[in-house]
């Protein structure tokens, strides 16, 4: 059995909980139940808050955990990242006041900053040779200009209009995050050989997420024009349709490159053309 730290409930809880089920590992999951186990892999998983990860890693109470990466930069850097899984994507980033003129990380020098990232602030500011005076608080950072209690902040950033709402302006991206799966430095052999076959099922889900199955027809003389255009996996699957002097093409692409060359693949004499989902993919 191989235990597994996710989120209780927050921004992480229900992506975490998706890539599992897409690596095919049902949980019963009790309502408010802390502790729930797989009916098909040998699987605990454990609910519990973020921040509080790095310590059980560490501690070896769980194996794996998905968490913020950049909470393991502030609280776990000596903690192993095994995959990263592409969602909650973010920056932990320094603002100030919209009025303020801002030349460089130099004017951070005697300030007081509000944050939740301590390390990570002191880490950042001490590589550029600044001491500042940092103020922790858990939440709502963004107020702390507002209100008096600081002259600049260091917090997550996503689309930005946290810090928009708070009339702050990002003058420093610190770091750049995303959900990973992170190791305790304390996981067994047999765990590990588990974790290998989660590694397994979570890069085929990660691949699929990226790609779209793509059937088109073509006429065969406009044939080789519209293979390459094509980014396949490997080449092309090429066969003959019923009627005559058409094919019929199948193929993967990235699903970011999948309009652009639609586009040019109808220019380029492409009909009927179809773009599924892939729910595994192995490579
Ligand atoms: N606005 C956002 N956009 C994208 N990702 C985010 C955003 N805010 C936070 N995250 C990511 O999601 C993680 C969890 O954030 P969330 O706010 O749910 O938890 P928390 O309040 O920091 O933790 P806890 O579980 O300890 O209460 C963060 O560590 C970060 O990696
Ligand atoms: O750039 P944005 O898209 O506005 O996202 C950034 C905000 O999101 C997070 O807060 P969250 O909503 O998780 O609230 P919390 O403070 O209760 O954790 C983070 O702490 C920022 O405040
Ligand atoms: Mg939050």
């Amino acid at each position: 059995m191989i235990r597994i730290a996710i989120q209780k409930s927050g921004r992480l809880n229900e992506d975490s909980l998706q890539i599992l089920k897409d690596c095919g590992i049902s949980i019963d999951n009790g309502k408010d139940q802390l502790k729930a186990s797989s009916r098909n892999f040998p699987l605990e998983v454990f609910y519990l808050r973020n921040g509080d990860i790095p310590q059980y890693l560490r501690d070896g109470v769980v194996d794996i955990a998905i968490i913020g990466e950049n909470v393991l930069i502030e609280k776990g850097e000596d903690i192993e990242i095994a995959e990263k899984l592409g969602f909650s994507k973010c920056k932990v980033s320094l603002a100030v006041p919209k009025s303020v003129k801002y030349a460089s990380v130099q004017d951070f020098e005697g300030k007081r900053i509000a944050t939740s990232y301590p390390n990570t602030v002191r880490n950042y500011l001490k590589k550029n040779g600044v001491t500042a005076d940092l103020h922790i608080i858990n939440g709502s950072v963004e107020i702390a200009p507002n209100i008096g209690l600081a002259d600049a902040i260091c917090d997550i950033v996503s689309s930005g209009s946290t810090l928009f709402k708070n009339n702050l302006k990002e003058v420093e991206v610190m770091l750049k995050s995303e959900a990973v799966l992170a190791v305790s430095p304390k996981i067994s052999e047999v765990r590990r050989e588990i974790l290998k076959k989660i590694q397994f099922r979570i890069r085929s889900v990660l691949q699929a997420r990226q790609s779209k199955y793509v059937l088109l027809n073509a006429p065969n003389d406009k044939l080789d024009r519209i293979l390459s255009l094509l980014p396949g996996m490997r080449s092309p699957t090429v066969l003959p349709l019923a009627e005559m002097g058409w094919s019929s093409v199948h193929t993967v692409i990235n699903k970011d490159k999948f309009w652009e060359v639609i586009h040019e693949l109808k220019e380029a004499g492409a009909e009927g053309i179809l773009v599924c989902p892939i729910e595994k993919m192995v490579l």
